[in-house]
């Protein structure tokens, strides 16, 4: 069942029903037909269909940020800015797709070749609802200018987004065959890997998730992007300003209200730094404690998406405490109808504990005391995730010497993840495989065919 819950206030607004497998079906047959035109167009058309999305986007920028804040409680300044990245990539992919699928010149030993640059298919797409707009561009838009179709089968609770996606794509000119959006079920999704129509699986979702799409696309030989979880750590060497650090450390974690892939979860922090730096961030937590309407700017601490994420996420503080961890800040349910959690800030988190490994997607940071830069990164690789990591610090030498020995796809320095449109975005461990975003965004689904002159 698709069901819109307002996580704010517990309200039941709409339940679709899933579509039956006959629908699923028939669905795939869409893609899979729309293929065989969509791929023949010129790529600077489907590319000029693309820059139209683009626009339409950012036209229908409000419409989109209210359903998310509807559906899984998104602060409504956050759900414009996710429409923002989004028509950037859409942007980004309609200008520089072209050039990215063009014939690439081989001289070989004993003569010449080109790599030709074509789509290989119909694609399923696994999308979740953290980002219900920008989870979806990012595998649409370079796939579509390459010539790829694509089915679409979005998170349980955010049906209102992946419609008013739908109608974007198909008012800017993708045709209806080439893009469409199933209300399929989980226990759908590995039998439309089964079928020879689709050619490949992005998934976006938790590792569990992750697992069983990749088994199911690896005994169908099926390509398989997977964007799964991440415990990204935050890693602060030096400082001349701990009040700034303090601050961006803390909008970071807070950002989607804490459930983001990418945010940091673990800050590392050397310790001349660590007491002032957990004091301060205590305090600046604080500003998060208290619930508000996520249609309001004014509000800072949003619902989480679903109460079903907000008990999982107490229960993981909880269990943390539990097994000897120290509470600093927060650590709360708001009570009432909705799915609040207060902004928690939590220490002497030690290998024993599950909250040293697991992801907690939500307000949640954890702090730990490194002595030496090596002990830093020693806490900071050991996670059974890579997906993105963070180093503060005043010396450029010293912050790419770490950056070098950190396990993870990304690494910024004295800033927290973000996505940019032309940088490749992805995980490595239990993080995931493959890379969105930028020119290798466009790769993964690409049959790379040696024409040998
Ligand atoms: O859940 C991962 C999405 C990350 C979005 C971003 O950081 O821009």
């Amino acid at each position: 069942m698709y069901t819109v819950t307002n996580p704010a206030t517990g309200e039941r607004i709409e339940e679709i029903g899933n579509a039956t497998d006959e629908e699923v079906r028939a669905a795939i047959e869409r893609v899979h037909r729309g293929y065989g035109s969509w791929r023949l167009r010129p790529v600077t058309e489907r590319a000029a269909i693309v820059a139209r999305a683009a626009e339409l986007f950012a036209e229908r920028s409000d419409e989109l940020a209210e359903i998310m804040t509807l559906e899984m409680g998104k602060r409504i300044n956050e759900g414009r800015g996710e429409v923002g990245i989004v028509v950037d990539i859409f942007r980004y992919y309609a200008e520089h797709g072209p050039e990215l699928v063009a014939d690439e010149p081989l001289v070989l030993r004993n003569g010449a070749a080109v790599i030709r640059k074509e789509p290989i298919g119909a694609l399923l797409g696994v999308m979740p609802w953290n980002f219900p707009c920008y989870q979806v561009a990012r595998f649409v838009a370079p796939n579509l200018v390459l010539g790829n179709t694509i089915l679409l089968k979005h998170a349980s609770i955010c049906p209102r987004s992946a419609a008013a996606i739908e109608r974007i794509l198909h008012d800017a000119g993708v045709p209806e065959d080439a893009y469409v959006n199933v209300f399929a079920s989980s226990r759908q999704v590995p039998w439309m890997l089964e079928d020879p129509r689709i050619q490949g699986v992005s998934l976006t979702g938790s590792e569990q998730a992750g697992i069983s799409v990749a088994a199911e696309a690896g005994r169908n030989l099926k390509r398989c992007v997977l964007e799964l979880g991440g415990s990204d750590p935050l890693i602060v060497l030096d400082t001349e300003d701990l009040e700034t650090t303090v601050n961006t450390v803390a909008t970071a974690r807070m950002r989607n209200c804490g459930q983001s892939c990418n945010a940091p979860k673990r800050m590392i922090v050397l310790s001349e730094l660590y007491d002032e730096f957990v004091d301060r961030l205590a305090k600046r937590v604080a500003d998060f404690y208290q619930p508000g309407d996520p249609a309001d700017p004014a509000t800072k601490l949003p619902p989480l998406a679903s109460v079903a994420a907000a008990d999982e996420v107490a229960a993981q503080i909880e269990t943390a405490i539990r097994q000897g961890a120290t509470l600093r800040a927060g650590g709360h349910r708001v009570d009432g109808p909705g799915a609040y959690l207060e902004a928690t800030v939590l220490t002497d988190v030690t290998p024993e504990m599950n909250a040293y490994r697991e992801e907690i997607f939500g307000p949640v940071v954890l702090v730990f005391r490194a002595t030496t830069e090596e002990e830093a990164i020693a806490i900071a690789n050991d996670s059974p995730f890579g997906l993105g990591a963070s180093v503060f610090g005043t010396d450029p030498a010293r912050l790419r010497r770490v950056a070098d020995r950190i396990e993870a796809g990304m690494v910024y320095f004295n800033k927290s993840g973000g996505s940019e449109a032309d940088l490749p975005f992805g995980g490595i461990k239990r993080s995931g495989m493959g890379r969105e975003l930028g020119a290798l965004g466009i790769e993964e689904f690409m049959n790379k065919k040696s024409i040998r002159l």
